[in-house]
């Protein structure tokens, strides 16, 4: 059972930072995802720009991760468009392009595989025919595990590292396919507070590299302070679209509606939290465009 609940102000969905049509890399016009003939997300118009990082929030099985999987083909299409770099989903070659860490995901101990073995599966749809790693790919690889702070545990089995090092060796190997969008489900979820901070370091430095990502994620707290805009998924529709302002403006509406079982809302658990943090909309935005 749920025990969240989410800004549910239908507002229409927009996109909300300006640019041109260049800069859109995930386009979707009234789209539908599913599992065989059952759509689960349904009525999705979303327009994400390069540059952006972007929150999906809602309740658990509110239809994030079919969201996700259905930006990623990996889903069944059920109708609508889904436009990726300016093509249709189906057209799109280079599916490399879009980066990957899934949910729960971790590393299974029984791989016996050290992190810089991971890492390099994830420049296989880069690589020759061959499938022979060449020195530029093995420097791609090392860089992505210096993003992510890796770089001393690059020998290390897997197995042997934390919770937290592991999703980040799983953010390394989507990194290692250079991709143009980042998409990741949960890289938080099961990880302490301390190592959500440093997760949130290495999204900091992707977000220096203008990695575009979009995040699913319960745990907007450690993330708030980089992100452009929050996308709020309940009952299977896009509810609330808008920059971390307008997301806040539209919670506070809620706290006045319900006095209980706020999800994000209570991560940073008062106003004066949020004062002094990442959605105070008096910081300065470095990465609004
Ligand atoms: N592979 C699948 N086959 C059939 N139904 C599925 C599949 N995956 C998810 N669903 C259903 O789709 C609905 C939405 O699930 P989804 O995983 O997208 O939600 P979510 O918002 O990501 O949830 P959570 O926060 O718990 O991860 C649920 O009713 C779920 O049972």
């Amino acid at each position: 059972m749920s025990t969240e609940t989410t800004p549910t102000t239908p507002t229409t969905p927009s996109p909300s930072t300006p640019g041109t049509a260049g800069d859109v890399v995930i386009d979707l016009h009234d789209a539908a995802f599913g599992y065989g003939e059952r759509a689960v997300l349904t009525d999705a118009t979303l327009t994400i720009r390069r540059g952006e990082i972007v929150a999906v929030v809602g309740p658990n099985g509110s239809g994030k991760s079919t969201l996700m999987k259905g930006i990623l083909g990996l889903n069944d299409h059920v109708s609508g468009t889904v436009t990726l770099f300016g093509v249709p989903s189906q057209d799109l070659r280079d599916r490399a392009r879009l980066g990957y860490v899934p949910q729960r995901h971790t590393l299974s101990t029984s791989v016996r595989a050290t992190a810089e073995e991971i890492v390099s599966t994830g420049r296989l749809p880069r690589i020759n025919w061959l499938g022979r790693l060449r020195a530029t790919d093995r420097q791609i690889v090392a860089r992505a595990l210096d993003v992510v702070g890796l770089a001393d545990r690059a020998a290390t089995e897997v197995s042997t590292l934390s919770g937290g090092q592991q999703r980040r060796v799983l953010i390394a190997r989507a990194l290692a396919g250079q991709p143009d969008v980042l998409i990741m489900d949960e890289p938080t979820a099961g990880v302490d507070a301390a190592n959500q901070h440093v997760l949130a370091d290495v999204l900091d430095r992707l977000v220096e590299r203008d990695v575009t990502m979009v995040i699913v994620t319960h745990e907007l707290g450690a993330l708030e302070r980089l992100l452009t805009r929050i996308v709020v998924v309940d009952g299977g529709r896009i509810r609330f679209d808008g920059t971390p302002a307008e997301y806040t403006a539209a919670r506070d509406d809620v706290h006045h509606d319900h006095d209980s079982h706020h999800h994000d809302i209570e991560l940073d658990g008062h106003h004066d939290g949020l004062a002094r943090g990442p959605l105070d909309t008096t910081r300065t935005d470095r990465r609004r465009p």
